[in-house]
């Protein structure tokens, strides 16, 4: 996942999210960071300086995999969502291509995951990012870490490959319809 030289840097769009505002859901039902999710991660990004993010994830007991450990699937997510949050900064809509973690240290129930993840070069539609998660404090050790490509879309990406049903609902309300279209791009 290296960019190709002459990849450009990221660019931070003029009305993006103030460094320390939180960016909010994307959408209520997202695993990652929705809050209509019982079980879902609830995890909460804010904007940092330049095309970064900061975010933190709490792992509750429905997140293990080994008793007493989070399960490295949901891991891996809680770093995709964070990567993912960077299009809030770019005005950009883009999905995960492709995803690689380390799993550097385990990670116990009840840990918050610090979370933090930049844009570390853009080719075209595709978005390099990185990311870490760290235990203990945001300057504790790193736990898990992933690098990951993100692909821009238009909102027809959702619209043609989501099932009717929550696409009909999403629609229908005006506040995630114009949200979607304040981003759309023409990739
Ligand atoms: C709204 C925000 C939600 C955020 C939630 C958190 C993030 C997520 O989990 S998103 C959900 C998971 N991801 C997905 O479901 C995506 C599924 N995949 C797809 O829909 C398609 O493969 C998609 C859109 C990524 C790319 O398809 P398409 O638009 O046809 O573009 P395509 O021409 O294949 O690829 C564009 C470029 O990216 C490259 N590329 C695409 N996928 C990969 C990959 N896996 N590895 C390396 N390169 C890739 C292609 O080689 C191509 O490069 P080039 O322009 O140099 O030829």
């Amino acid at each position: 996942m290296t960019p190709p030289p002459g990849a450009a840097g990221a660019v931070r769009h003029p009305d993006a999210p103030a460094p320390g505002e939180l960016l909010g859901s994307h959408y209520e039902k997202c695993f990652g960071c929705g809050g209509g999710q019982a079980h879902g991660l609830h995890l909460e990004a804010r904007a940092g300086e330049g095309v970064a993010v900061t975010a933190e994830f709490t792992v509750r007991p429905v997140h293990q995999g080994a008793p007493g450990l989070a399960h490295g699937g949901v891991l891996s997510t809680a770093l995709d969502e964070t990567m993912g949050s960077l299009g809030w900064l770019m005005h950009t809509i883009m999905v995960t291509g492709r995803l690689e973690t380390d799993f550097v240290r385990p990670v116990p129930v009840g840990t918050v995951l610090r979370l933090g993840a930049e844009v570390t070069a853009v080719d075209g539609r595709k978005v390099f990012t990185r990311a870490t998660g760290r235990i203990g404090g945001p300057d504790g050790p790193v736990a898990v870490r992933a690098e990951a490509l993100f692909i821009k879309v238009n909102v027809s990406h959702f619209t043609e490959h989501g099932r009717d049903e929550e696409i009909e609902a999403a629609m229908a309300d005006p506040d995630q319809v114009r949200r979607a279209r304040a981003f759309e791009v023409n990739p």
